[in-house]
């Protein structure tokens, strides 16, 4: 089955649009890959790179080993399944299936065998007589699959080919075309912009955002060790609990991890306490799923925050308390959250010669304000402490559901900290060889 290399592959529209920025990208033989990202991030741009549609700016895409960008999409043994999937109206299931066979001259008896096996394949078998007009979305998408495997290509490009699917439908075809498109060995590439359809079907997911390709891995890679904050803070629901934490080495012993109004110990063992240690005096970023964090006695030992509840939200199978822990949190942009409103804190005198110590001093680093660490354009996800402006976190606790506890309450978290995670302020991940 046919593979498929990106090489430093950019596309810049004629109106400027960087719609892809210099991504390397491999899809091995039979291999499923879903490129996920936001609306906007390039998705769709690479896949009708792939497909022929759309050239690239510069950089090479190859398929099978061989150099593509001069070969013609019907020369490419691809077969492309889009959203609005369209079918002849006016043609049986059986003519739209068969309908790319007879234009490649199949004689009709082995067309119909053809279309009888992959009818059988996705189950419409029964509806090869009825129009699209008289089927329900499920069966008119699986019609379009069906028109799609049966020229038997080397590879599959899908375009979000579920999202005019009702939630339930898109559970069920999800399962189904991952194992057909499995069953059939077929390598396949698969946009989408929705994390579930992205970790339920992929061999790999590749992460885009604004056109740069974040982390390519298994879905146990990306979710369990992202290699950015953006990764982090994009897969997972409820979303990863991202605060900021001032680094303070006592060598030999540990590393502090000051949040605020408390902090967390790393052993000076910890193997990861070493690489942190490089960012004594300056901020980083503490990334912790829910399931990192659980409830427990307020006087337990061990590595606890003590917080109180802000409100509780409650799922049916479990609850989930936004805690207070007198943190700072990074706010990742483009998720599609809503707006966190910014609480303006009353600056005092001592506070503002405060400021000025640490600006002095250097505690955040000897950077000149303004430009971000290592540069590269990209600019730095913490909070202004020149303006002074906290961002309160709420972290995300599960606990059991419709809990005998209200919003006010204390609670205290205990934290794992095996399982935290740690981003440089530009949100690269800090402890490197890490997967
Ligand atoms: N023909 C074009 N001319 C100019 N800009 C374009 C063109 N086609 C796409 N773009 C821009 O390129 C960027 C990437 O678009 P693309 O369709 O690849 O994103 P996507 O991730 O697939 O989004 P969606 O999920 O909404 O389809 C967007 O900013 C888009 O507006």
């Amino acid at each position: 089955m046919t593979t498929v290399a990106l090489k430093d592959v950019t596309k810049v529209f004629p109106d400027g649009t960087v719609a892809v920025d210099r991504v390397n990208l491999d899809v091995e033989d039979g291999e499923f890959l879903v490129l996920l990202g936001p609306s906007g991030c390039g998705k769709s741009t690479v896949l009708r790179m792939v497909a022929g549609l759309e050239d690239p700016s510069s950089g090479v895409v190859l398929l099978d080993g061989e150099v593509a960008n001069e070969i013609p999409p019907r020369d490419r043994r691809i077969a492309m399944v889009f959203q609005d999937f369209a079918l002849y109206p006016h043609m049986t299931v059986n003519e739209n299936i068969s309908f790319p066979l007879r234009l490649s001259g199949v004689e009709p008896a082995p067309r119909a065998e053809r279309v009888a096996d992959v009818a059988g394949a996705l189950g419409i078998g029964e509806l090869l007589g009825r129009r699209p007009g008289q089927l329900s979305g499920g069966q008119r998408q699986r019609v379009a699959m069906g028109r799609a495997i049966v020229r038997r290509p080397g590879l599959f490009l899908m375009d979000e080919p579920l999202s005019n699917l009702d939630s339930g439908l898109r559970a069920e075809l999800r399962a189904e075309i991952s194992g057909l498109v499995r069953e059939l060995g077929v390598s396949c590439m698969y946009v989408t912009h929705d994390q579930a359809e992205a970790l339920t079907m992929a061999d790999r997911v590749a992460i885009m955002r604004k056109g740069v390709l974040q982390d390519v891995g298994t879905p146990t890679e990306v979710y369990g060790r992202p290699a950015t904050l953006y990764v982090a803070a994009f897969l997972g629901s409820p979303r990863m609990n991202l605060i900021e934490a001032s680094v303070y080495v006592h060598l030999d012993r540990y590393v502090a991890l000051n949040l605020g109004e408390q902090a967390l110990y790393l052993p000076w063992d910890d193997i990861r306490a070493r690489v942190i240690s490089h960012y004594h005096g300056e901020r980083i970023v503490i990334g912790m799923r829910a399931e990192a964090l659980t409830p427990v006695a307020p006087d337990a030992p061990g590595d606890v925050l003590q917080g109180r509840i802000r409100y509780l939200e409650h799922h049916g199978h479990e609850s989930l308390a936004f805690v207070d822990v007198g943190a700072t949190a990074v706010i990742v942009d483009e998720l599609g959250a809503a707006a966190v409103e910014v609480e303006e804190e009353p600056v005092s005198p001592f506070q503002r010669l405060g400021q000025a110590v640490q600006r002095l001093t250097g505690r955040f680093g000897d950077r000149s304000e303004g430009e971000p660490a290592g540069g590269g354009g990209r600019t730095s996800v913490l909070s202004d402490p020149g303006r002074h402006h906290r961002r309160p976190a709420e972290l995300a606790v599960r606990l059991a559901p419709y809990p005998a506890i209200r919003a006010g309450s204390a609670l205290a978290i205990g934290v794992r900290m095996d399982a935290l995670h740690f981003f440089d302020e530009r949100g690269d991940r800090i402890d490197v060889g890490w997967r």
